[in-house]
């Protein structure tokens, strides 16, 4: 007879039995109860069973009739079939040897899934020693069995990241001792194994760190906070080498709260540190020379006035700008003018202590700032003395040797200026003076040439505004044919048309645009306008002349003539109608090179003119090869021509000599009736001044040359 509780059933008969001879409710309810299953079954090939308590429902989903022989599933099916034989065998062996069985494994649910189960039983023998039954108890581990294989995998997981980490990993005693470390951390300080590294490494305070005071420092860390991060020191590696690592660690405390050890990770940053140190540099240093850039000048000098005023002293900070360096730069090349940068930077490293600073401020730029100067302005003169010698020493480039100056601002702290900014300044303003007062030279700063400096960078930024804003306008000033008084060209003039100072006159601002670089896209723009303007004269059917054209010295290279070209291709202007005035000076500077530029501008087929020709030096047989078409004799000599018998001299000599080199005389600044016949009868070809014409606006000139073409009809 069936129960509710459980299913037994006798040894003869296979019906289903009344169970529990004795006490069968207490019994019945106990098995009930029980968290788990407890059963009898025969020692067959299936393991019948004639007995299973009632949590057989719960465990396998099974009722427990259902297991009684076997009626629906057997006891050895209900194993998974990878577990069954390894159960078999440990229950068989046990009981052939008497033992009791115990045993984990698996089952099968009804509904499929995977139960653990564990099993513990024994053997019933009968008199004659033969086994009678199996009897035990099964109970569901699975959650057990669960939580353990998880924690199995995320040992597995983490002895996996602890081996196969890049970064090292440690467990050190607070006395510094290793307790454990895994393969990336003795890769990184060179042992052969992690085991290498424990045994090797007994003291890490002095043969780790390379500054034994970082592992106090490392301890100090971890009492106050119980952990460090990015902790970067040097350290040693076993072969002495040294690296930079950065360790991130934190203190493990037991369960009374003391002290156990201290784990953590730590990162190799050598090749890190490289970098940093190499970008530190670059932005703190001038490519070109190594010496301190601008931004580490700032710092020091910075720094040198909080030094000053605390400790008291004289600062000196000295501007020291080359002489001429552009005119090196722009004729000999931009190597040959790096080697002289690189030099001069030797030169004036040589001629200071080592506590002071040699800075390259940008281009031909130098600062020095002098720090501690307890003779006064006397030893801060010695020093630039010094300097300025040193300069102007001769050097070689290739197999040529060259000489160059400098001119040398100082200002001082406290008297000259008490920040980086002012200090600066006043230095660049007593160079400046330097620079005038011939160069190769040093000036003290005075408070007089501040003003001086800054309408000078107020011009400068004004100049960039005006190129921008369209304020300069071309005046023309004719120029007269001395047979028979006709126009027979024009000299294009710049002007400045500034909002707040009106009409500036060339002389004023030209120097300036020259030296800020602004000439070239200045020159660029009267170029382009004079040869457009002259294209409307000639479609508005005035009788076409040349205009004349002023080139700066750094206009002068190799780029002009196809940038010429563009420009009359542009225009629409034929080249015939363009003359190119280039001073005697440019033209003499680096003859071989101008001789090459000149040469191919003629072949545009323009006009050459030289101009302020008697004011430099020409070699006579430089001008013979240089295509140029005409001299222009500087207005000096022919202010001069009745009242000085040289310069009415000299003024026939050029006449002469330009006749006989084949070039066309023209005379300029003529003023008055007597230099304008003193050159008609010495055989000049042209007169340009203000006794035949200011330079004037566009509309005047046009009016002119239309008076001009009137009269000159039949
Ligand atoms: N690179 C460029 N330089 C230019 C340009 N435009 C002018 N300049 C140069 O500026 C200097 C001054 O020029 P400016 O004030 O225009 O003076 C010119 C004439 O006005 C002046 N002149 C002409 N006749 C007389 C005279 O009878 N008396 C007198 N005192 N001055 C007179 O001479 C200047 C022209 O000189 P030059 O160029 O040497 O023929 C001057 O050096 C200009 O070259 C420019 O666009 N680019």
């Amino acid at each position: 007879m069936k129960t509710a509780a459980s299913s037994v059933i006798s040894d003869n008969d296979n019906t289903p039995a009344q169970s529990i001879p004795r006490s069968p409710r207490l019994l019945e309810t106990l098995l009930a109860n029980l968290d788990g299953v407890v059963y009898r079954c025969r020692d067959d090939a299936q393991w019948t069973v004639e007995f299973v308590s009632e949590g057989c429902l719960q465990l396998t989903g099974y009722l427990p009739e259902e297991l009684l022989l076997n009626q629906r599933i057997s006891f050895l099916e209900l194993i998974h079939p990878d577990d069954r034989q390894m159960v078999r065998a440990h229950v068989d062996d046990c009981v052939r040897l008497r033992r009791r069985f115990d045993v984990e494994y698996r089952i099968v649910h009804v509904e499929g899934a995977i139960r653990w189960v564990w099993g513990r039983g024994v053997g019933i023998y009968n008199a004659d020693g033969e086994v009678e039954a199996l009897e035990g108890f099964m109970q569901d581990v699975t959650e057990r069995k669960e939580a353990a294989q998880a924690l199995q995998e995320a040992e597995r997981r983490y002895r996996s990241i602890f081996e196969n980490a890049i970064e090292g990993v440690f467990q050190t005693t607070p006395d510094g001792t290793y307790i454990a470390v895994n393969p990336a951390l003795a890769r990184i300080y060179g042992y052969r194994s992690p085991e290498d590294l424990i045994v090797s490494l007994r003291d890490i305070r002095h043969q780790l760190y390379v500054e034994p005071e970082r592992r106090s420092e490392f301890m100090r860390l971890m009492e106050e906070h119980g952990s460090v991060s990015n902790f970067e020191s040097r350290v040693y590696r076993r072969d002495g080498d040294i690296i930079w690592i950065s360790e991130n660690a934190r203190a493990v405390y037991g369960d009374a709260g003391t002290l156990v050890f201290y784990e953590g990770t730590v990162e190799a940053i050598t090749e890190r540190k490289l970098y940093e140190a190499e970008m530190r540099h670059q932005a703190t240093h001038d490519a070109l020379t190594g010496l301190p850039n601008r931004n580490m000048l700032h710092d020091h000098l910075q720094r040198a006035i909080q030094s000053a005023r605390q400790k008291g002293g004289l600062t000196a900070v000295a501007f020291v700008d080359l002489d001429q360096f552009k005119y090196i730069n722009d004729s000999l090349g931009h190597q040959v003018g790096d080697e002289l940068l690189k030099t001069v930077a030797q030169r004036l490293m040589s001629c200071v202590r080592d506590s002071d600073m040699v800075a390259r401020q940008g281009g031909d730029e130098f600062v020095l700032v002098l720090q501690n100067q307890t003779e006064g302005d006397v030893g801060i003169a010695e020093v630039m003395q010094r300097i300025l010698a040193a300069v102007s020493r001769p050097w070689q480039a290739g197999d040529r040797e060259f000489h160059i100056t400098s001119s040398i601002g100082v200002s001082r702290y406290p008297t000259d200026g008490k920040d980086v900014e002012t200090l600066l300044k006043n230095a660049d303003s007593a160079m400046y003076k330097a620079k005038e007062q011939g160069r190769n030279n040093f000036q003290f700063f005075a408070p007089w040439m501040d003003t001086q400096v800054s309408n000078r960078l107020e011009m400068l930024i004004s100049l960039r505004r005006a190129l921008d804003q369209q304020e300069f306008k071309l005046f023309y000033q004719p120029k007269l044919s001395l047979k028979d008084g006709r126009i027979i060209g024009a000299e294009a003039l710049i002007r400045w048309e500034s909002p707040e100072q009106g009409m500036v006159a060339p002389d004023r601002f030209i120097p300036f645009a020259e030296e800020a670089g602004l000439i070239v896209p200045i020159g660029e723009w009267v170029l382009r306008t004079a040869c457009r303007q002259n294209k409307a004269w000639q479609d508005a059917g005035l009788p076409p002349i040349p205009v004349a054209v002023n080139l700066s010295p750094r206009q002068m290279n190799q780029a002009l003539p196809e940038f010429v070209a563009n420009v009359l291709a542009d225009s629409g202007l034929s080249a015939s109608w363009l003359e190119l005035e280039i001073t005697e000076n440019v033209v003499m500077k680096d003859a071989e090179k101008t001789v090459a530029t000149l040469n191919t501008l003629k072949r545009l087929g323009l006009q050459i003119s030289v101009d302020d020709f008697g004011t430099g030096y020409s070699s006579l047989s430089y001008l013979r090869r240089f295509p140029v078409d005409a001299l222009k004799i500087d207005k000096s000599f022919v202010r001069d021509i009745a009242r000085d018998a040289d310069s009415a001299a000299i003024v026939k000599a050029v006449i002469s000599l330009a006749h006989i080199l084949n070039l066309r005389v023209i005379a300029e600044g003529v003023e008055d009736e007597e230099q304008h016949a003193f050159l008609r009868e010495n055989g000049c070809d042209e007169v340009q001044g203000y006794y035949f014409g200011k330079p004037m606006t566009v509309d005047d000139f046009t009016d002119r040359l239309r008076k001009e073409a009137v009269q000159a009809a039949p």
